[in-house]
């Protein structure tokens, strides 16, 4: 078995893809469109992509008539999409896993999967998290559960509001892994008529600027609640892009991967869409509603109302200045009120634009 996939040892592929809420079944529609794709032109791998759901009626709706009813009612999935409840069928055999349930599961999804998982397997997390009490990115989560080095882990990022993408509107992604092959090789895996990703080796950087957005968008969507216009928006996502840079730079990452698709792409398109789930779960609470109310109403994953505690931690154990994550971190987790949680950030002593990294 080779430590990577290489160009040579890859044509036909099974993926599978754990997590069959908004992102996984996206973007497995996008890995079988993709090798669609591919089967015609005769170039790239081509692959067989297995979906692994926990509900049964999910399930059965995607095998039977290519819809995943609960997320996306109505579209029309691949026709070649096999969704299964059982882990080890999907596993079984798949050179790459994609992972795409909530950041602070994963690590006991990981533990029950383990087993299933084939030791040359490429691991590609599709979270934008980072697991509270350990502070770890998602990939440092599976090469800790799985025991795998950095160079089989992978991550695909960018802005990526899956409505869109499963109505296969345009869209660009960053495919990221310390092992550049591996990045290629993904990235041929999921290259379609309308989804273009780019590659990366800086895992950090892309992480960073996936789970970092989250947190700006839940700040942009308490200033759209409150009534504010596009100054105070603009405002906190160019603050919002300074902070992610900082904490990224100072973990490591490169500073241009925060002004390419998985730091500003993403956090663009997550602070101006009512799609995005952390937004709008912001703008309830900007708009008066209880954290309890918004909670209650909030059915998919809005990581960044969790994780802005694990990356301000992250921040502070560093030495990094996080006021925008600090703000969300009140009004998410000390009942800081909106107006309370502005006064606090607005009377902060002011400093040079260019501050710190
Ligand atoms: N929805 C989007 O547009 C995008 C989401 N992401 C990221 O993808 C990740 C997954 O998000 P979504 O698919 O959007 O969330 P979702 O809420 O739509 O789906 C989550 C899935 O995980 C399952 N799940 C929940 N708890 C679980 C557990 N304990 N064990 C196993 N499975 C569990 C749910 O049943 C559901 O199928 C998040 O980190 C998110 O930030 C990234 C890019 C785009
Ligand atoms: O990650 C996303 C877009 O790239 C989705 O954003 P939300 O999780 O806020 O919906």
């Amino acid at each position: 078995m080779t430590d990577q996939m290489s160009a040579d040892n890859v044509g036909h592929v099974k993926v599978a893809v754990l997590g069959s809420g908004s992102w996984g079944t996206t973007f497995a529609n996008i890995v079988a469109d993709a090798a669609d794709l591919a089967r015609k032109s005769g170039e790239g791998p081509v692959a067989e992509v297995v979906l692994w759901g926990r509900r049964a009626a999910v399930v059965d709706a995607i095998n039977e008539s290519s819809e995943n009813p609960d997320y996306f009612p109505g579209i029309t999935l691949n026709g070649r999409l096999h969704a299964t409840t059982d882990a080890a069928e999907a596993l079984s055999g798949a050179r790459v896993v994609v992972l795409a349930v909530p950041s602070q599961t994963l690590r006991e999804n990981l533990a029950s999967w383990r087993e299933h998982i084939a030791e040359d397997a490429v691991v590609v997390s599709l979270m934008k998290g980072v697991e509270l009490g350990t502070l770890m990115r998602m990939s440092q989560v599976i090469g800790e559960v799985l025991e795998m080095s950095e160079k089989r882990i992978a991550v695909v990022s960018g802005p990526n509001l899956a409505r869109e993408i499963i109505e296969r509107q345009p869209a660009t992604a960053v495919v990221a892994c310390p092992h550049y092959e591996t990045a290629v090789l993904l990235q041929g895996l999921c290259k379609s008529a309308y989804f273009r990703p780019y590659t990366s080796t800086d895992l950090v950087g892309v992480e960073i600027g996936g789970a970092m957005k989250n947190v700006i968008g839940l700040a942009v969507g308490v200033a759209e609640g409150m009534g504010f216009g596009d100054n105070t928006k603009a405002s906190l996502i160019t603050r919002g892009l300074a902070e992610t840079t900082r904490l990224a730079v100072t973990l490591g990452a490169d500073e241009h991967t925060l002004s390419g698709l998985a730091g500003m792409g993403d956090l663009v398109a997550t602070c101006s869409s009512p799609l995005s789930r952390n937004r709008t779960f912001g703008e309830k609470l900007g708009a008066g509603k209880t954290l309890e109310q918004v909670v209650a109403e909030t059915r998919q994953t809005a990581e960044g109302v969790k994780s802005s505690e694990s990356i301000l931690e992250l921040g502070w154990t560093h030495g990094v200045d996080m006021p925008i994550t600090e703000a969300v971190v009140k009004m998410m987790h000390h009942d800081m009120s909106p107006a309370q949680a502005l006064l606090a950030f607005m009377s902060r002593s002011t400093k040079p634009e260019r501050y710190g990294v």
